[in-house]
């Protein structure tokens, strides 16, 4: 079967504290946070941007994270104003996954990567892993 893994990656700045945490991470910090995106399909599409379906999906709706708040991204956001639940990484990646879902055509396997800091990292998927 044609399979298609695009893969993206980004950065952004953002600030969070963890609510009920009992250390220093329960304080407003701040951290640059790096994504990967990973987008398979079996089958091309077309997008906003392209009619013929030559695409898994356009990358720049891959990256919507990395802009600022005011254009619907996390860059420089205070995260636990943009989120409904507490901001860990585990999270934010699983709001960036859903959000992305939206934003990209149907039958695309999404796998999400959020690092906090360079040691720390976490994986969000909705597919059986
Ligand atoms: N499973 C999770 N654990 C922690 C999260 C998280 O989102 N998920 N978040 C934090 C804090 O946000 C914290 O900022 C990260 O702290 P830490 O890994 O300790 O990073 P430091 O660079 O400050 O590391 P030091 O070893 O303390 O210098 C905590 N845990
Ligand atoms: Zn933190």
């Amino acid at each position: 079967m044609p399979t298609w893994t695009l893969h993206t990656e980004f950065k952004f700045d953002a600030a969070h504290f963890i609510e009920g945490y009992d250390g220093k991470c329960g304080n407003m910090h701040g951290h640059t946070y790096k994504v990967h995106v990973s987008a398979k399909s079996h089958k091309l599409n077309p997008s906003k941007y392209l009619d013929t379906d030559d695409m898994v999906c356009d990358f720049r709706e891959l990256k919507w994270a990395a802009k600022s708040p005011k254009k619907g991204g996390l860059d420089h956001a205070v995260l636990n104003e943009e989120l409904t639940v507490n901001p860990t990484a585990e999270r934010i990646a699983e709001f960036i996954y859903k959000e992305t879902m939206q934003r990209i055509p149907d039958g695309i396997s999404l796998k999400i990567t959020v690092w906090e800091t360079e040691t720390c990292w976490v994986e969000y998927t909705e597919d059986n892993v």
